[in-house]
């Protein structure tokens, strides 16, 4: 029987397959892998009627770990009882139990001026937005009528504890003066209130050398495109991880080039977390599906070197991937997004040549 680790893949739609067929060859140009494929979104709604099938679920469950490429079509049902692509996700980071979203973002060194913001402001940018990802409002009670809807946000102390847990433990190992910034809106909301309490109650019994401060999410906002700089370790519920994530966006100057690792237990760095979760975090992009590769592969990619580092502790192939990336953009890869003409398999040849 093959030993090798066993990854679950889930290309799923849009650009989804797109990018996931380029990551896949880098995954195997860096080590023996056993890859099983699965249906998740509107592809499996279209051969099953469901977004996430059985058969999806026991597949990632019984893997070392999951890859997931991107799901929707970008259409909102007419019908809003008919399944929808996206519940395929959510389903599957609630089975799995993937509670922490990592979210790395750097001012990657060469593409200073590849985004909308001054090359001053995003040179040196290094941060990760640390994002609960099975609470809040996307998994509470929910209700719809003719007339009315309505979605609830709930989280208890013990959601908010250990997510904040792994937000400190990352400020802890990326060096003494990183900061852990708690976004919220506890000038409003009960859960940023419980939020802001837990947070701050955690850091004064467990972390009092660990930086910490308080923002309120509109505020974060504004930060974030004003002085990314400013922040390490970004810690924040689910929707607000959701939205503050993509705004991350304007630091390397694409969403097509920004990963996630989402785990179901604290980070392991020896023999990384089995079960986990791995995902660009832009969508299926269906704008630029199926249009001759005008997607970045990259986000992809870099999902594929979180894998090894956090999934399966193989710290050496992990750095050897976010080197080529690195190394193949300094060298003047540019996608589409990023004003250039280089197709998905163009960044996908340039990342194994640099490997
Ligand atoms: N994890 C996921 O599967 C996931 C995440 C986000 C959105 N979605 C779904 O994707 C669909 C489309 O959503 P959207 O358009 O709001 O967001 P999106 O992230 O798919 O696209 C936003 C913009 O970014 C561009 N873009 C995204 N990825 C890119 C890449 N790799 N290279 C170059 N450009 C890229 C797109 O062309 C588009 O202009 C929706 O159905 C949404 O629900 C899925
Ligand atoms: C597709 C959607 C459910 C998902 C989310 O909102 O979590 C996506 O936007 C993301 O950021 O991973
Ligand atoms: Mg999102």
């Amino acid at each position: 029987m093959s030993t090798h680790p066993r990854i679950a893949v889930l290309p799923g739609d849009g650009i989804g397959p797109e990018v996931m067929a380029c990551a896949l060859e880098v995954l195997h140009a860096v080590g023996d892998f056993t890859v099983d494929e699965h249906l998740i979104g509107a592809a499996a709604i279209d051969k099953t009627g469901t977004p996430l099938p059985d058969a999806s679920l026991d597949g990632c469950r019984a893997a070392d770990a999951t890859l997931l490429g991107a799901v929707g079509t970008g259409a909102v049902p007419a019908d809003p009882d008919s399944p929808r692509p996206e519940q395929g996700v959510l389903e599957l980071r609630r089975a799995l139990g993937v509670y922490a979203n990592l979210r790395p973002v750097r001012a990657i060194p060469g593409l200073e001026d590849a985004g909308p913001l001054k090359a001053d402001r995003v040179r040196g940018v290094d941060l990760v937005v640390v994002r609960e990802l099975t609470g809040g409002l996307y998994f509470g009670r929910r209700g719809r009528t003719a007339h009315d809807a309505f979605d609830t946000c709930a989280y208890t102390r013990d959601e908010i504890e250990r997510i904040a847990r792994i937000a400190f433990t990352l400020a802890e190992a990326k060096g003494p003066a990183a900061r852990v910034t708690s976004v919220d809106k506890a000038n409003v909301l009960a859960t940023s209130q419980l939020w802001r309490d837990v947070v701050q109650g955690l850091a004064d019994r467990e972390y009092p050398h660990v930086p910490l401060d308080h923002l309120l999410v509109d505020t974060a906002a504004m930060r974030l495109a004003t002085e990314p700089s400013a922040f390490d370790i970004i810690l924040t519920e689910n929707m607000f991880g959701d939205i503050l994530s993509d705004e991350t966006a304007v630091i390397p100057g694409s969403i097509g080039l920004l990963a996630s690792a989402s785990l179901p237990a604290p980070i392991d760095a020896g023999e990384g977390v089995r079960g986990a979760l791995f995902e660009p975090i832009h969508g299926s992009a269906p704008d630029i599906a199926g249009r001759g590769g005008l997607a970045s592969p990259l986000g992809m990619i870099l999902s594929v070197a979180l894998m090894l580092r956090y999934g399966l502790g193989r710290t050496g192939e992990a750095d050897a991937v976010e080197h080529a990336v690195d190394h193949a953009l300094r060298e003047g890869l540019r996608t589409a997004d990023l004003g250039g003409t280089a197709t998905s398999h163009d960044a996908k040849r340039a990342v194994l040549a640099a490997l």
